[in-house]
């Protein structure tokens, strides 16, 4: 009876303690950063329901942050309270000063802040001892391993193999060219930049360009486990596709222990550099290599094919920029528009020099990084840890506890840093600093634009290893590409023509579209249609057959 009693009366205690709990938990404990108003049960949970629900729902969580944030007057950080579908709160990092102390290696952080666990939805795809997720000095010891593999004298030599894999876009675009059909860029983009991937990683020839039959199985299971991304991945095809990728290139090890008992360690594939120093392959070295393997072919083909596809989509669009990206490369290499030509010339002795001479194809790459960046990066510090970042206004805050997103997307288009033209395709502004590496990426001549407010590839040590092979590859295939064709955008994004079926020039010197093309989450940010378009060759290309 005494036992009962005491239980009811403890209730209204607990439920007093409970509340309490909460209502620290929701409301006082991360009161400093700008946020929506909270509900003591759902946290910003139902708010950011209420967002989702306002615009077409597929879209890019970039875009849903963008919008928060200018509902709550355009702060530099605010915070979403996401539990308890998350254990800790998300920051969103709006300002390009901010994002950089969180990825700058510091006295305390020499390798930065730690990454969050937000990315262990990539794990089934990298492994659990990827180079994208590792930390610390396992981190540091990987990264060591990789870098000659992508040190910039070293990408040179793979010119020849990336001409030799663009070649078969470029037949392929030819035989849609011919036919007029209607088609996904995405595909062609995805399918091509994998060749390049699959030669730099693994010295192999995947062909995935080479039609469903042809294809390596690898390029099939990367296709499915992608498209197992789309929606919340099912344990089924997330867990079931990369154990067979891990057979796949547990059989590549085979062949590779007979190719390095040979003394063939020479190569600076990812899986020779891997594998170098190594003389048992046990277990445990597999397991690694094939995580590095997984991470650098998924990381290495699906950002370049995303980053094609918006530059071909936008420069069919501004004809302003399209005329400007050919007069360079007639300047360059020749008024006669061949893919063969640049090909020729760049393979000739000096054609790296012919590279460094490609600014306004630069300032294409870099100004489409800019709006439409297809990753970013996400840390975090557990509380107690005493991470604080310094805010504009010079007042300090705490990260601890609080996985925190640079979030490209919104930074590239500060209105502080970009003005009114924050959302303009303009390579123009570029011009003078069209550098690409984020190591040197220097303010311009007229100091208007930091360095760390262009972030495409992150910053700071854990920044994208591959940078300079993405770009290697974007300024050869543009190119080779921009003359030869001309590609029209059908559906979503389509330019919009007057009553003569002229395309209708507005006055940002773009032509009008009747929707507008966007990016969904699929695992990075892609377009939402795979880039549908109909592609013909140029004039001047047409001339030359
Ligand atoms: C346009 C193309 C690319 C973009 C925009 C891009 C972007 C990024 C970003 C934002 C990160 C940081 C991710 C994070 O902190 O979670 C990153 C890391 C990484 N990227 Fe890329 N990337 C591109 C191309 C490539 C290529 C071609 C490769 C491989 C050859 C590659 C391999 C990697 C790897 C291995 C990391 C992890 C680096 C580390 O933590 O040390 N990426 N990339």
């Amino acid at each position: 009876m005494l036992t009962s009693i005491l239980v009811v009366a403890a209730i209204p205690a607990i439920a007093i303690y409970l509340y309490q709990k909460l209502y620290y938990l929701r409301f006082q404990q991360y009161a400093a950063w700008p946020q929506l108003q909270p509900s003591l049960l759902w946290g910003h949970l139902k708010a950011m329901n209420e967002f989702i629900e306002s615009g077409v729902k597929q879209r890019h969580v970039d875009i849903l942050f963008r919008e928060i944030k200018e509902h709550l007057g355009n702060p530099p950080v605010y915070l979403l309270d996401v539990r308890p579908a998350q254990s800790y709160p998300i920051g969103i990092l709006c300002n390009h000063e901010v994002a950089e102390q969180v990825s700058r290696a510091t006295k305390a952080l020499p390798y930065s802040m730690d990454k969050s666990p937000t990315m262990d939805f990539m794990e089934p795809l990298t492994g659990p001892s990827s180079v994208l997720t590792s930390q610390g000095e396992e981190w540091k010891a990987l990264r060591r391993r990789f870098n000659p593999g992508f040190a910039p004298q070293h990408l040179l030599t793979l010119l020849p193999c990336i001409l030799d894999r663009s070649w078969h876009f470029f037949e392929i675009l030819d035989r849609y060219a011919a036919s007029g059909e209607v088609f996904s860029l995405d595909e062609l983009c995805i399918n091509l930049t994998f060749d390049i991937i699959g030669a730099v990683t693994m010295d192999e020839d995947f062909r995935a360009q080479a039609g469903p039959e042809a294809q390596s199985e690898i390029v099939k299971l990367y296709r499915a486990i992608n498209l197992s991304y789309r929606h919340i991945p099912t344990m089924a095809n997330v867990s079931s596709t990369p154990r067979a990728l891990a057979r796949s290139h547990q059989a590549k090890f085979a062949e590779l222990k007979e190719y390095s008992a040979k003394g063939g360690k020479k190569s600076r594939s990812v899986v020779s550099l891997s594998l170098q120093d190594t003389d048992e392959l046990t277990q445990r070295i597999l397991d690694q290599t094939c995580d590095q393997l997984k991470t650098f072919l998924f990381a290495g083909h699906d950002t370049t094919s995303i980053l094609l596809q918006w530059a071909f989509y936008e420069l069919s669009r501004t004809p302003r920029a399209l005329e400007s990206i050919r007069k360079e490369l007639d300047e360059i290499f020749g008024t006669d528009p061949s893919p063969s030509v640049v090909r020729d010339a760049l393979l000739a002795p000096g054609g790296e020099q012919l590279i460094q001479r490609m600014s306004y194809v630069s300032a294409v790459i870099k100004e489409t990084l800019r709006l439409y960046p297809p990753a970013g990066t996400s840390r975090y510090h557990p509380p107690g840890s005493g991470v604080n970042v310094q805010l504009p206004d010079g007042s300090s805050l705490s990260l601890d506890g609080v996985a925190v997103y640079n979030c490209a997307t919104i930074i590239q288009r500060d209105e502080a840093i970009y003005g009114e033209t924050k959302d303009d395709f303009i390579p123009e502004r570029w011009l003078g600093d069209t550098d690409t590496s984020m190591e040197t990426n220097v303010d311009t001549k007229t100091g208007k634009i930091p360095p760390s407010a262009w972030r495409p590839f992150e910053r700071g040590p854990r920044n994208c290893i591959g940078q300079e092979l993405a770009n290697l590859e974007a300024r050869v295939i543009l190119a080779c590409a921009v003359r030869r064709y001309d590609f029209t955008k059908i559906g979503l994004g389509e330019i919009e023509r007057d009553e003569k079926g002229q395309p209708i020039l507005n006055e940002k010197g773009q032509f009008e579209t009747a929707s507008q093309l966007y990016n969904i989450m699929q695992i990075t940010a892609k377009p939402v249609d795979g880039t549908r378009v109909r592609v013909q060759l140029t004039p001047e290309s047409a001339k030359t057959l």
